[in-house]
């Protein structure tokens, strides 16, 4: 089944949008976590166990998982959040010269959908797109205020280059399995990137610890209904202070941003 497909029937049967973004910065996970082999996992596991009936998917950053009890805790993660019954975006914004990027594409054999990046052309994301399975979100807008260094430049078409991404990234999407990222800090572009690719969902960073809009998140991230809006340290990091009640916090920072988000869902 399509990515897609089975989103939208994990956002019907959770009634949610939201992504919640696994991203155990070591530095802030409580200190009572330090006695386990692997503290992220055992955090994860814990904001897992809180958050899982509010989550639509949940995505990690392969940022905090790259070294060897990275991997680990990140493994485990993805089979402990597929056990719950929710799919797992892995943020990892890959994309690389052809036998590169099939290396890296094997990852979808593990995950439900991947973020890639651009920049290196079709042919650097297309064993992503070829898989009809798996969701592809293609960094479109981002929320980082340096986004406009190369995302707004103006081509000679006219048109900003975040736009050309925008309409490439339709046509690639032959399977049906292309969503866009878009920053929910650049309210302009999300309305404008609704409107020049209505059916690609949208997954959009940017609300809680950047600031972003949620209202225009929803507003221009859905379509049909379907697409992704996230947080990661509003959520994970809601009860950092709160020693062994950290996780409980993070449920309720969860349900809190479900029930402001569908405010705005139709
Ligand atoms: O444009 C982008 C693309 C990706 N991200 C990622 O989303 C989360 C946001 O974390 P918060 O703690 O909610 O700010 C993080 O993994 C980013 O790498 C993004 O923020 N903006």
């Amino acid at each position: 089944m399509n990515f897609f497909d089975r989103l939208h029937d994990r956002i019907r049967t959770v009634d949610s949008v939201v992504s919640v973004g696994l991203d155990p910065d070591p530095s802030r996970i409580p200190d009572h976590l330090g006695e386990y082999d692997l503290p992220r996992w055992a955090f994860n596991r814990r904001i897992i166990d809180a958050t899982h009936e509010h989550a639509a998917v949940y995505k990690p950053n392969a940022a905090f998982y790259e070294d060897p009890d990275g991997w680990a805790a990140l493994e485990e993660t993805i089979a402990y959040a597929h056990g719950k019954g929710v799919p797992v975006l892995l943020d990892a914004k890959r994309a690389d010269i052809g036998n590169t990027t099939r290396q890296y594409a094997q990852i979808l054999e593990r995950v439900d959908a991947i973020t890639v990046n651009p920049y290196m052309g079709r042919d650097s994301l297309q064993p992503f797109l070829a898989d009809e399975e798996a969701g592809v979100f293609v960094l479109c807008r981002t929320s980082n205020p340096g986004g406009a260094d190369f995302q707004d430049l103006e081509l000679e078409t006219g048109e900003r280059l975040y736009e050309r991404v925008a309409a490439l990234a339709d046509l690639w999407n032959e399977h049906d399995n292309v969503g866009l990222v878009v920053g929910a800090t650049n309210e302009d572009e999300l309305e404008d990137l609704r409107e020049q690719v209505p059916d690609l969902p949208f997954l959009v960073p940017g609300v809680g610890a950047q600031g972003g809009d949620a209202e225009a998140a929803v507003e221009y991230g859905l379509a049909n209904g379907v697409g992704l809006v996230n947080s990661s340290r509003g959520i994970i990091f809601a009860g950092e202070h709160d020693g062994e009640r950290f996780a409980s916090a993070s449920g309720q920072a969860a349900k809190r941003l479900k029930s402001r988000l569908n405010q705005y869902r139709d």
